[in-house]
């Protein structure tokens, strides 16, 4: 079986390499520290624990950016995760900003993608709005799972300045989480983007982390064909396809938006 899991050595030198690249990002673009979005999910958890690791916590800014759409326990975690990491937090309610956008345009009220991307939207407005009037970068928590598939919302989400743990999978997340001292009930916590109400990572994508974690270790970024992936992890060619579809279709989040070719 293939595994994506570190090793215990791997973990420090994990924790290590995360940490450096974000004190590089920062020193590099001459910035007065990060800011963050914390929504008591484990990915911007974990990247809130290394951002203070890297840069001490008076160098971490925090939003807590709740819609009426999100779980109050969530809510409660990203607050406590604050005030366990002892960094400055802001509590903004995003819901009038998108009563507003839905006055502006209410052709998309009741559109539950639209409606739920435009709260991600709005969410990089704000992180923005304090990275602009602070000096600071935007930290983004995308990992590599996320990245694969495409499943963050382009502009939304995904607008930020790096992706500290960009390169681990969900399993690595939670592993490293666990390693740095994130408590177990946040390191275990069910996946939720939280843009629509009950809405999880893995009834959306149709698949679970861990057999999308163990397709892309071992066909996407890995050298198995679709027949020794499904040999290796007892899966059927159809899951290996929709994954590997998946990750097609997602091509033109990861790039930058393309130009014609200068006439020449
Ligand atoms: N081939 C192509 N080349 C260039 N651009 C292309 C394109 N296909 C679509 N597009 C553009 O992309 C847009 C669709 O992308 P987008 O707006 O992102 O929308 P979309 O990918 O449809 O939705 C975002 C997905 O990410 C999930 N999500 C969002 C935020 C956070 C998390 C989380 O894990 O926490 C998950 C969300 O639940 C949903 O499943 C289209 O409206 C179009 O503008
Ligand atoms: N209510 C919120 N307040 C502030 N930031 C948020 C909120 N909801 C989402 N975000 C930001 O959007 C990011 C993407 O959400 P995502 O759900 O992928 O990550 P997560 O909640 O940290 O972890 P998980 O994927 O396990 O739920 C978050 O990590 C966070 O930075
Ligand atoms: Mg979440």
């Amino acid at each position: 079986m293939i595994d994506p899991r570190f090793s215990e050595a791997e973990l420090d030198q994990c924790r290590e390499h995360i940490t450096s690249f974000i004190r590089e990002q920062i020193a590099a673009a001459n910035a007065d520290g990060a800011v963050l979005g914390l929504s008591g999910g484990i990915d911007s958890t974990l990247t809130g624990h290394l951002a203070v690791d890297a840069l001490g916590a008076d160098n971490l800014h925090a939003l807590v950016l709740p819609a009426t759409v999100s779980g109050d326990e969530n809510m409660s975690d990203a607050e406590r995760v604050a005030r366990e990491l002892d960094i400055t937090y802001d509590v903004i309610e995003i819901e009038p900003l998108i009563d507003s956008l839905l006055t502006a345009y209410p052709e998309a009220k009741g559109d539950r993608e639209a409606v739920g991307n435009a709260r991600a939207r709005v969410r990089a407005v704000l992180n923005y709005l304090v990275a602009n009037h602070e000096n600071r970068l935007v930290l983004g928590t995308g990992n590599r799972s996320e990245a694969a598939v495409g499943y963050f919302t382009k502009y939304g989400d995904g607008a930020v300045d790096c992706h500290p743990i960009g390169n681990l999978y969900k399993a690595q997340v939670r592993q490293l989480a666990r390693h740095v001292g994130v408590p177990e009930d946040l390191a275990s916590k069910t996946a939720t983007a939280e843009l629509w109400t009950d809405q999880t990572d893995e009834d959306e994508l149709g698949i679970s982390y861990e057999t999308l974690d163990s397709i892309l270790v071992s066909h996407i970024d890995g050298p198995l064909s679709v027949a020794a992936t499904c040999r290796e992890l007892d899966v059927t060619p159809e899951t290996v396809d929709r994954v590997r579809e998946m990750y097609e279709r997602s091509e033109h989040k990861r790039r930058a938006p393309p130009s014609p070719d200068p006439l020449t």
